[in-house]
């Protein structure tokens, strides 16, 4: 075997045929959350980081599909509108491959590390003085002009690669597929992505239910959640979604209808959650577990929190919570929450009686 084996794992499940490109994407790891599971009275909760993939982000699963589909299909560049982690991951994976790539991101709304990759690998980074759907509407015009292969999560293949985290949770818990999972909603493609890979599973005989769905959006950003609680087969667009999860600050996600189907054919649910929520359990999960995500992946851990407190979810469910992007993406965040270090002296003295010793 060359090396760790990645999302080509499951390359007889994928429809691709040339060789990928590939950095090893995939194959991240599930933890279980003990502490925070035994103050909420869940014991069987766990995380599956997305974080550690190569760009810090899902989107990895889905950029590999993606851009090696461009190449076979013989296109000579990619472009995609993004919140910031499609866009980072665009940027590496067209730099593997050798093509040029386009990204346009909402100004003043991106978090540092994921423009600092965007930057860094090459991209052609534009910031649109407009929102993330603005942005989406722009690049689908000009792909469509300019015979540029687009890679937002419209593209069948990106939820092609992404239902690759589906496959792994199956591989992992086997026959007891949790009963539950978990995730931050923005353009709703990733949700919709994982229940495709679960009923593929499914379909194969590998398990025998797939579990319930939960989409967890922020307050000032929730479409899905207000199209599942009014009962409604399609969303209403906000025109000013507004989040400190700035990786879902989407108002009108282009995955909503297989989104709100995945919800529903699976018994699944959605809910929101505060800001301040989402920044507490990015905290918890921190200090508490040791596992550091940005606050967009830390909804999933609050609305299990919320979900729980709300009798939703049962004590003795197993139910897996999809942190979908590392700390290190969004550091101003973290440093606007925390104290800041202590200045002290450059002796044992002074140091000494900060530590109270
Ligand atoms: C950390 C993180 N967590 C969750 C989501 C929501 O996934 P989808 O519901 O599949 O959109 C995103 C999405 C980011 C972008 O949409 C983009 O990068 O343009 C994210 O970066």
């Amino acid at each position: 075997l060359k090396g760790p084996l990645s999302v080509w794992k499951y390359r007889a499940l994928l429809p691709v045929s040339r060789e990928p490109i590939s950095l090893k994407e995939g194959g991240t790891p599930v933890y279980h959350i003990r502490r925070i599971g035994e103050e909420i009275g869940i014991k069987d909760a766990h995380v599956k980081h997305e974080g550690m993939n190569p760009t810090g982000s899902f989107k990895d699963r889905g950029m590999t599909v993606g851009v090696t589909k461009a190449l076979e299909l013989g296109m000579t560049s990619v472009a995609c509108a993004s919140t910031g982690n499609t866009s980072a991951s665009l940027a590496v994976y067209g730099a593997r491959a050798g093509i040029p790539v386009i990204v346009l991101l909402p100004q003043g709304k991106v978090a540092l590390g994921k423009i600092a990759q965007a930057l860094m690998h090459g991209a052609k980074v534009l910031s649109i003085r407009g929102n993330f759907d603005d942005a989406l509407r722009l690049v689908r015009e000009m792909c469509i002009e300019n015979g540029v292969y687009l890679l937002n999560s419209i593209n069948p293949y990106r939820l092609e690669g992404q239902k690759t985290i589906g496959f792994e949770i199956v591989d992992y818990f086997g026959w007891e597929v949790p009963d539950r999972i978990i995730l931050p909603v923005g353009n709703a493609g990733n949700i919709t992505a994982i229940t495709k890979g679960l009923n593929e599973m499914k379909k194969l005989g590998l398990i025998d239910r797939v579990p319930m769905m939960t989409g967890i959006q922020a307050e000032g950003s929730a479409p899905i959640v207000k199209a599942i609680k009014s009962g409604s087969e399609n969303i209403t667009v906000e025109s000013k979604p507004e989040t400190v999860a700035t990786a879902i600050r989407i108002g009108d996600p282009v995955n909503a209808v297989k989104a709100l189907n995945a919800i529903r054919t699976t018994g699944g649910t959605a809910e929101t959650v505060t800001d301040e929520e989402i920044l507490a359990a990015q905290r918890m999960l921190a200090v508490k577990e040791g596992i550091g995500v940005e606050p967009a992946s830390a909804a999933s851990v609050a609305g299990m929190i919320k979900l729980r407190k709300m009798g939703v979810i049962e004590k003795d469910e197993r139910v897996v919570c999809v942190t979908t992007g590392h700390l290190l993406k969004d550091p101003e965040t973290v440093i606007k929450m925390c104290e800041s270090p202590i200045e002290v002296d450059a002796t044992k003295e002074a140091i000494r009686k900060v530590l109270g010793q």
